[in-house]
């Protein structure tokens, strides 16, 4: 069998399409959603993905601020300019670039962000939303993944998910929402005894461990929808996921690629927050 390519590119151009009508139809209302994104140091990979979320904001007719502040910002200036940016009306999502650099408290920084503003989902009060089942900001990467399979037009309801990595922004949130979609969740992780069995069973195989190409056809039931979270820099520069993809398209029903699969859904899913959280800023929706 030769897997169906799931063009997470595609998928995000037809959502961008339209998020950007919506953007023109609330100009009208003088409305404009607004992106902070903040970036603490100088990590290249950082860099480029900052680079990205700026220019789907000017592409899609967002206002966006990039703030760049050296690796030597003290917690206490960061948390300033957070606390700054809560108030700003012009500015509906703050995303702080994670990691920080080591002297600065990832948690102290999450949890300063406004409960509106945190289009990242990351949010302790947005996760605990999330748990239950209630209204929240979902993460963007979680989010995707779940938009793109259904986009792509796959069943999710009464499957069997296998869910490879446990991680606070993808693991464990994705499979509380494949669960919402009523899948049937296994999670699985480094201390998973049977991993290869485990995944074999899957219907819907969602891998985010970063490690490069850690997940070959082996591990991929005939047929299976195979979904690739992973984002790993080779020395050769090239990117490469979490699944060696040569290797799985031959047994997998449908996969995504990397580039062009979950990637731009993240990004995408940033800019359908935004504007979510512009529009209850001001009283719709
Ligand atoms: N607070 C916070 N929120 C994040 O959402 C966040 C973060 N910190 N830190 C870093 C990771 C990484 N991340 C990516 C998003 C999109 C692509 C993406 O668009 N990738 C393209 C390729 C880009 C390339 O070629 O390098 C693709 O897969 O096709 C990659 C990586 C968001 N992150």
């Amino acid at each position: 069998m030769t897997a169906t390519i799931i063009s997470g590119k595609q998928v995000s151009e037809e959502i961008r399409k339209g998020i950007t009508e919506e953007v023109a139809q609330l100009k009208g209302q003088g409305i404009v959603p607004g992106l902070a994104v903040v970036l603490v140091g100088e990590d290249p990979a950082s860099q480029v993905y900052v680079r990205n979320k700026e220019k789907a904001c000017h592409d899609l007719g967002f206002y966006s601020e990039v703030h760049r502040l050296s690796a030597d910002t003290s917690e206490e200036e960061l948390l300033a300019l957070v606390d700054r940016l809560n108030r700003q009306m012009s500015i509906n999502g703050i995303l702080v670039q994670l990691p920080l650099p080591g002297h600065i408290d990832e948690k102290k920084v999450i949890n300063a962000i406004s409960v509106d503003k945190d289009v990242d989902g990351f949010h302790p009060v947005n996760v605990g939303n999330l748990v239950i089942g209630d209204d929240s900001l979902l993460p963007c990467t979680p989010a995707g993944v779940i938009e793109l399979i259904k986009r792509t037009g796959l069943e999710i309801s009464g499957k069997h998910a296998v869910v490879i990595g446990r991680s606070n922004i993808v693991g464990k949130p994705v499979s509380l929402l494949l669960q919402r979609e009523n899948a049937t969740v296994t999670m699985c992780h480094s201390r998973t005894a049977n991993m290869q069995e485990l995944a074999k069973q899957a219907d819907i195989l969602v891998v985010a461990i970063g490690r490069a190409n850690f997940i070959d056809a082996s591990y991929i039931k005939e047929g299976a929808v195979v979904i690739d979270v992973g984002m790993n820099r080779l020395d050769s520069g090239k990117l490469a996921g979490d699944v060696d993809f040569e290797s799985a398209k031959e047994v997998s029903g449908a996969i995504t690629p990397v580039p062009g699969g979950v990637g731009p859904m993240t990004i995408t899913m940033l800019m359908q927050n935004t504007l979510l959280s512009a529009k209850r800023a001001h009283g719709l929706n």
